[in-house]
């Protein structure tokens, strides 16, 4: 899948934009979502708020819905229940899990790079982005030779090259080596005022998570917990979930929770 940037009216699912919402700080609200294919449940009653300039992380086991929640987001496929409110004009920005190029397909770095509208910064805020994440001698490449940290930095600048207001990162360290990983993450977590957005991070890292979120939810097809790490690390749902990995190299436990219905902290 391709990093995206959509408009909030090209996504399939109900999205209105609300203008008479008082809360000026919300950016996206989800309401009672519920995605099923036939009669599998991927996502069951999610109610999520992510307000301007908030960072979100997504956490939860293999096959929790994460992909199946940002796919639903960006418009990819639409919700079976609920709504998505965008209180603003929402740009998005996707740098996505995977990134497959077809070995047929010539595709070079400024080919891909050359997608995003060169109108939303100026010649100057390009070039911090592309001096910051050291693309300059990667242009002329073809995506398919680039090295995993390498297809990243791109894949990242082609998602703030169009100055989004909601990025979206699918598990952005996948695939990188633990300085690279340091890098990246100080890179996310210090994005000067003019690249400043909401970010929903899908993470599978739990102790960047624990130790580099405000907030995070938890989920395993329905949202399981969510708040501050703090509090998080002492809710029940957490600790059946991750307990007992979390002062460990994070290991997938698996998860016999049988809600159906949300249950917050
Ligand atoms: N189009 C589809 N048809 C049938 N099942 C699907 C489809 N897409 C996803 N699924 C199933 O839905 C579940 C959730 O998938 P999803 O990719 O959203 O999980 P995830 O939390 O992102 O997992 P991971 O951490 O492994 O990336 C999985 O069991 C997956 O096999």
């Amino acid at each position: 899948m391709n990093t995206s940037t959509l408009p909030s009216n090209q996504s399939n699912t109900a999205v209105t934009n609300d203008s008479t919402v008082s809360n000026a700080d919300k950016l996206l609200s989800l309401k009672n979502i519920s995605y099923h294919i036939g009669p599998q449940r991927l996502l069951s009653h999610i109610d999520i708020d992510i307000a301007v300039n908030e960072t979100v992380s997504l956490i939860g086991p293999n096959g929790a819905g994460k992909s199946t929640l940002v796919k639903l987001i960006l418009g990819l496929i639409e919700s079976t229940d609920g709504s998505m409110t965008a209180h603003q004009p929402l740009q998005l920005g996707y740098v996505p899990q995977r990134f497959a190029v077809p070995p047929i397909l010539p595709l070079r770095v400024c080919d891909l790079l050359a997608q995003a509208d060169k109108k939303r910064l100026t010649s100057e805020q390009r070039q911090f982005i592309f001096d910051n994440l050291s693309l300059t001698h990667l242009l002329s490449r073809q995506m398919l030779h680039l090295s995993g940290g390498e297809t990243q930095r791109v894949l990242l600048a082609r998602a703030l090259l169009d100055k989004p207001n909601l990025l979206i990162l699918d598990e952005p360290m996948q695939g990188l080596d633990p300085d690279t990983e340091v890098w990246l993450y100080q890179f996310i977590d210090e994005l000067p005022d003019f690249l400043r957005c909401a970010m929903l991070v899908v993470s599978h890292d739990l102790h960047w998570v624990m130790k580099g979120s405000r907030r995070v939810i938890c989920l395993n097809k329905h949202i399981c917990c969510e708040g501050q790490p703090s509090e998080l690390a002492i809710s029940t749902e957490f600790q059946k979930l991750f307990g007992h990995h979390y002062e460990q190299p994070y290991v997938h436990q698996p998860h016999a929770c049988e809600h159906h219905a949300p249950s917050k902290l």
